[in-house]
């Protein structure tokens, strides 16, 4: 079975322009590959770099060196040298990415900013709609909250939000960066029950968790980022 999302010989530095260009070397030489059905963690203390890996599959980060290829039907892009627009496209219709904050758009409602996630990525109207309340009503968000936009809801609410825009659409590549880092136990256990339901979807999943129940139900296998650990130069 062909891979879905592969890293080859991944590395990047940050360059601190404010400390006179010092460089700051975080990944080097990482390597892995998600197939379809499979949930790859990405361990590691804090500052391994887990983070600064999903953003460079994301395409959010640059990387310095390699390759990351992610499969768009048959063929593979590398987003390491692809144009921001094939990105972009990339997003809309196979990548998905849930992080820990929601990024608030002023005025629009809850249901709506799911519904809008879905129509992006390519459901009709109605379905759109129908599918966010679905969710929605899932993740326990309660209905009066529904038509009001969620820049006044607490963490554990807009990460719920969050998780809603990331899973309404099927796309074979989810990248989730600490979604139940606010959650409650019963939520949790929700979101652990959709990523299953991608995966059996045929998605492949790589992501970051620290809640160790949640890493343990998810995970058909971890890599720790400390063996990608870059030297400083
Ligand atoms: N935009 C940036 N500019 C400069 N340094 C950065 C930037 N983003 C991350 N870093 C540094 O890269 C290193 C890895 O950070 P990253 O967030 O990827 O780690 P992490 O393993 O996800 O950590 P955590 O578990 O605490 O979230 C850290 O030392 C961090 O300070």
């Amino acid at each position: 079975m062909q891979p879905l999302v592969e890293l080859e010989n991944v590395s990047k530095s940050f360059t601190l322009h404010l400390r006179g260009g010092l460089r700051l070397p975080v990944v080097s030489g990482a390597s892995l590959v998600a197939h379809p059905g499979e949930c790859v963690v990405l361990g590691g203390p804090s500052g391994a770099g887990k983070s600064s890996l999903l953003r460079m599959i994301h395409g959010n980060y640059r990387c310095d060196a390699g390759r990351i290829l992610v499969r768009d039907g048959a063929e593979p892009v590398d987003i390491a040298t692809a144009e921001p627009r094939r990105i972009l496209a990339l997003r809309r219709g196979v990548m998905g990415h849930v992080s820990q904050f929601l990024r608030v758009i002023p005025r629009i409602g809850a249901l709506e900013v799911v519904a809008a996630a879905g129509r992006e990525a390519g459901l009709e109207a109605g379905a759109a709609r129908d599918q966010a309340a679905a969710l929605l009503a899932r993740l326990n968000l309660p209905e009066r909250l529904w038509h009001l936009p969620p820049a006044t809801f607490s963490g554990g609410e807009q990460q719920r939000v969050n998780i809603a825009r990331g899973f309404i659409a099927h796309r074979p590549v989810l990248l989730l960066d600490e979604p139940t880092a606010s959650l409650d136990a019963r939520n949790r256990t929700v979101v652990v029950e959709l990523i299953a339901a991608k995966q059996a979807a045929g998605a492949a999943v790589i992501g970051i968790f620290h809640d160790q129940d949640v890493r343990e139900a998810v995970a058909t296998r971890v890599v720790d980022v400390t063996r990608f650990a870059a030297q400083a130069a």
